[in-house]
């Protein structure tokens, strides 16, 4: 992927302009499926992350760092901060274009050590959209919205159409969304 000077995003890109149903700035963003191990509240060790709509094409989010997620003694581990940013990109990519989409690059830099206890506050920002291309990057800020920098991100999502999930995924689970093998919720334009 890009290094540190090279330009972002790394091709032409149309702004990302919202969709017109995507939550307003202030919403607050539930989980979207309760066994994610990002935002899922049924996975006791998991991350737990909390969403928010900010104003321009930017959602917030919130993840504090247990015990149950370290690398070395005290400090978190670099995997578990990247699965905190690949879920922070991903919820402000599903949430304000409501393409359902994944991750197919994701790129960290981890600037300082992030202490169990401390809390990341994660900016994420949907930087261009190339057709199916999305790119969104993020800083993740130590304790305060304008903490230091402890870990910044960059992604390249790619959007996919509803049979990703049907099927690579678990069909039992997304019966829970109302997902038949032949028919998509009407209202399934996000993410499961
Ligand atoms: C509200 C919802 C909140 C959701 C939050 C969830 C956050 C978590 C999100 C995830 O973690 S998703 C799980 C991890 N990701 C995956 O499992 C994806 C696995 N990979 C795939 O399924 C496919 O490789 C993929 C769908 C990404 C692409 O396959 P396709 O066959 O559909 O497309 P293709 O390979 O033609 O790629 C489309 C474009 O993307 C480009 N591309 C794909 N992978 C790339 C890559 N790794 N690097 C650079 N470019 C890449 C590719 O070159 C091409 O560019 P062009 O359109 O310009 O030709």
């Amino acid at each position: 992927m890009t290094k540190p000077g090279q330009s972002w995003p790394p091709t032409d890109t149309e702004p990302a302009v919202p969709h017109e149903d995507a939550p307003a700035p202030g919403s607050k963003l539930g989980v979207h499926y309760s066994h994610c191990f990002g935002c899922g509240d049924e996975v006791e060790a998991g991350l737990h992350i909390q969403s928010s709509v900010a104003e321009g094409p930017v959602v917030v989010s919130q993840f504090t760092v247990t015990e149950a997620h370290q690398g070395a003694p005290g400090l978190a581990h670099g995997g578990l901060l990247a699965c905190a940013f690949d879920e922070a990109l991903g919820s402000a990519v599903g949430n304000l274009l409501r393409k359902p989409s994944v991750t197919a690059k994701l790129e960290t830099d981890f600037v300082r050590p992030v202490p169990v206890g401390s809390t990341l506050h994660i900016a994420a920002e949907l930087d261009g959209v190339s057709g199916r291309k999305i790119y969104v990057s993020a800083d993740g800020r130590l304790d305060a919205a304008d903490g230091p920098v402890a870990v910044r991100a960059r992604a390249l999502f790619v959007t996919v159409g509803f049979e990703h999930f049907t099927t690579h995924g678990d069909k039992d689970a997304l019966h829970k969304f109302g997902v038949s093998d032949k028919e998509r919720p009407k209202d399934w334009d996000i993410n499961p």
